[in-house]
């Protein structure tokens, strides 16, 4: 996935925000990018974006080189989707909702079927596949909700906060899914607030402020680049935020 030049800017005049601004970053196949940054950086907007939801105002996605902006239906074909405030239907069981997000993205009915029989191995779903999602717990609709995610197979997969509200098995679930992604060579962007989490997950970082990239690399560059020892000091740095001295506290 490219990102190039992507500007969107909200309100006019002195109530005019810049939630993203002349952003550009590339995702290859295979790679976990962390997009990250405080509350308001842009990130959420910059998914919407990405997603086909929001017109930026200029700049550009390709995706396997199809533009956002050219054929915003063929881009949303090619991009899984995952938040954690992403709504299952209360009333489908999970079997029923593979079924209805295959048949929206035009699959047959055998790569249907075949599609749900993969998911349902690979998610460990079949204890619950008949179950209305309502009734379900929020480890098992996360499980339900990464298979619907993937189930027209798509090369890119974004991921919106994908662990929010969940356990360690159920962190440990999505991340066992990225991984398993990874190595089927999606190109894979998660947006977090969990550095820890994304030290773990991510090869590569785009530290996102003010919509502005101010900071990119891997791990070991950003530390090398910026002479911080961890995420969580760059993201101090970046933000202004000098944490309180104990030694300081009277
Ligand atoms: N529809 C909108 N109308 C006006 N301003 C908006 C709109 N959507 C976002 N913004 C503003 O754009 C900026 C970026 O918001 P965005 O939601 O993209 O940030 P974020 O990084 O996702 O934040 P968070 O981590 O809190 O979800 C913020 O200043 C926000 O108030």
């Amino acid at each position: 996935m490219i990102v190039r030049d992507l500007t969107k800017r909200f309100g006019r005049g002195a109530d005019q925000v810049v939630a993203v601004d002349a952003l550009t970053f590339e995702v290859e196949r295979g790679e976990v990018y962390g997009l990250l940054g405080p509350n308001g950086a842009g990130k959420t907007t910059t998914l919407r974006m990405i997603l086909g939801l929001l017109k930026p105002d200029s700049g550009d996605v390709l995706i396997d080189g199809v533009s956002v902006i050219k054929s915003a239906d063929e881009v949303k074909r090619r991009i899984g989707f995952v938040s954690a405030s992403a709504g299952l239907y209360q009333w489908l069981t999970t079997r029923e909702h593979l079924a209805f997000f295959a048949d929206a993205y035009g699959l047959s009915p055998e790569r249907s079927h075949n599609r749900a029989e993969e998911l349902a191995d690979l998610l460990d779903l079949r204890e619950f596949w008949d179950r209305r999602c309502a009734v379900l717990s929020t480890g098992q609709k996360q499980r339900a909700n990464l298979a619907r995610s993937l189930v027209h197979d798509p090369p890119l997969m974004l991921f919106d906060e994908p662990t929010r509200g969940l356990d360690i098995v159920g962190t440990e679930v999505v991340f066992d899914f990225i991984r398993h992604l990874k190595d089927r060579h999606k190109a894979i962007v998660v947006c977090t607030h969990r550095l820890d989490e994304s030290e773990r997950l991510c090869d590569r970082f785009g530290l996102l402020h003010h919509g502005r990239l101010k900071h990119e690399g891997r791990l070991d560059d950003l530390l090398g680049q910026t002479g911080c020892p961890s995420l969580v000091a760059i993201f101090n740095e970046m933000l202004g935020h000098r944490p309180v001295q104990a030694s300081s506290v009277n």
